[in-house]
């Protein structure tokens, strides 16, 4: 667990932000400007903080009352940058073995495990320059692990990299959350990387926290729409993979029904992820007859919260959150309010394969 109080003026900006990361990956999100790379730079011992704590597993790295600051090379942090920095001179063998020249904790008898997770075996022998851009930041990522750190920084890793190596990438970024044992502390800007890859998430606002928590709720909370844009607004669903039909699509057991979306990479059993835009969600109050949309999921209206020209009505099927945004006009003729039973229609083609992750758990 990584635990974040900081305090810090700059001419013009202050960030005032405090924060928990338990295992798992961490999304600080916000707009430019927000301060998220401020709270990397403390995190990482690169900006002293003027007040503050910051402590991983109760290892205290800052603490500005009892005037302890680690200088970075003593946190035991590792640090993944936009762009792979790696020697070029060395092969990636080598690059990945530097990291653990400067700890005693490092040991080369994991290099074939973080190998193993990053999928990087058949690339040790070449040099960086013979590397595509997400092979590069596999390798990065590599050396970080193989320093043995405590605590995993990734300020915007993807953001120089073109969709394609984006994609390549994030299974590897999933794997990572799920088996390196830990917290991952991850910048974006990206609303559809932190709805795939976040356990946590951490909203920044000026310089401030304006929401924190588990990624599906926050993510479908009508309150923080305004704040990712109405058009990312959606939800985070889990469902296990039941079925590859015949016709190419692929049936999902979520806790709110059976899905159906276009066939889905992934084997049967398998515990996945998908976001479902809230633009993307109809609502019928009877269930819908004659309609080519194949996924009709029997709901009950939590809530209703204006939204521009439009309402955010925020759903509950089983256990699970769905939110759909429609006009003003529609909720008032279809009187919607709390607790009416009602049905969410979903177009399958609608979730889109890239936004489709493995879930953590
Ligand atoms: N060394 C500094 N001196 C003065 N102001 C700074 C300094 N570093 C950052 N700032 C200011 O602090 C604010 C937050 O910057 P920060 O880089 O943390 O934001 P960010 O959320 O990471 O932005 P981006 O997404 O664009 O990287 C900005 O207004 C920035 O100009």
């Amino acid at each position: 667990m990584l635990s974040v109080a900081l305090r810090h003026a700059f001419a013009g900006f202050t960030l005032d932000a405090a924060f928990q990361a338990p295992a798992g990956l961490t999304a600080l999100f916000g707009r430019s400007g927000s301060g998220k790379t401020t709270i990397v730079n403390a995190v990482a011992g690169l900006l002293r903080p003027q007040s503050g704590r910051v402590t991983v597993q109760d290892i205290v790295l800052t603490d500005s009352d009892r005037g302890i600051f680690l200088p970075p090379h003593r946190r035991g942090i590792g640090y993944v940058f936009q762009d792979a920095r790696l020697f070029p001179h060395l092969t990636v063998r080598q690059n990945l073995l530097y990291g653990h020249w400067f700890t005693a904790r490092g040991r080369p008898s994991d290099l074939p495990r973080v190998v193993e997770m990053l999928g990087i075996g058949p690339l040790l022998t070449r040099r960086p320059a013979a590397l595509s851009g997400g092979e590069r930041q596999r390798v990065a990522i590599g050396r970080a692990l193989l320093s043995h750190p405590r605590l995993l920084l990734m300020d915007e890793p993807l953001a120089a990299l073109d969709q394609p190596r984006k994609d390549e990438i994030l299974p590897y970024l999933e794997r990572l959350r799920d088996q390196a044992g830990l917290p991952i502390l991850y910048v974006s800007h990206s609303t559809a990387e932190v709805a795939r890859l976040a356990t946590t998430v951490v909203l920044l606002d000026r310089g401030r926290v304006t929401a924190a928590g588990p990624v599906a709720a926050l993510l479908s909370d009508p309150a923080v729409a305004p704040l990712l844009g109405l058009a990312e607004a959606g939800a985070v669903l889990t469902a296990r993979v039941e079925a590859h039909e015949c016709d190419g699509l692929t049936r999902l057991a979520a806790p709110a029904g059976p899905l159906f979306l276009p066939r889905i990479a992934a084997p049967i059993g398998a515990l996945l992820r998908l976001r479902i835009l809230a633009q993307d969600v109809m609502i019928a109050t009877v269930p819908p007859q004659g309609i080519s949309a194949l996924n009709v999921i029997p709901a009950r209206v939590r809530d209703l919260s204006p939204a521009g020209d439009s309402v955010l009505v925020r759903l509950e099927a089983g256990d699970q959150v769905i939110l759909s945004r429609i006009t003003a006009r529609s909720a008032a003729a279809l009187d919607l309010r709390p607790g009416l039973p009602v049905h969410a229609v979903l177009k399958a083609v609608s979730v889109a394969p890239g936004t489709i992750g493995v879930s953590g758990g």
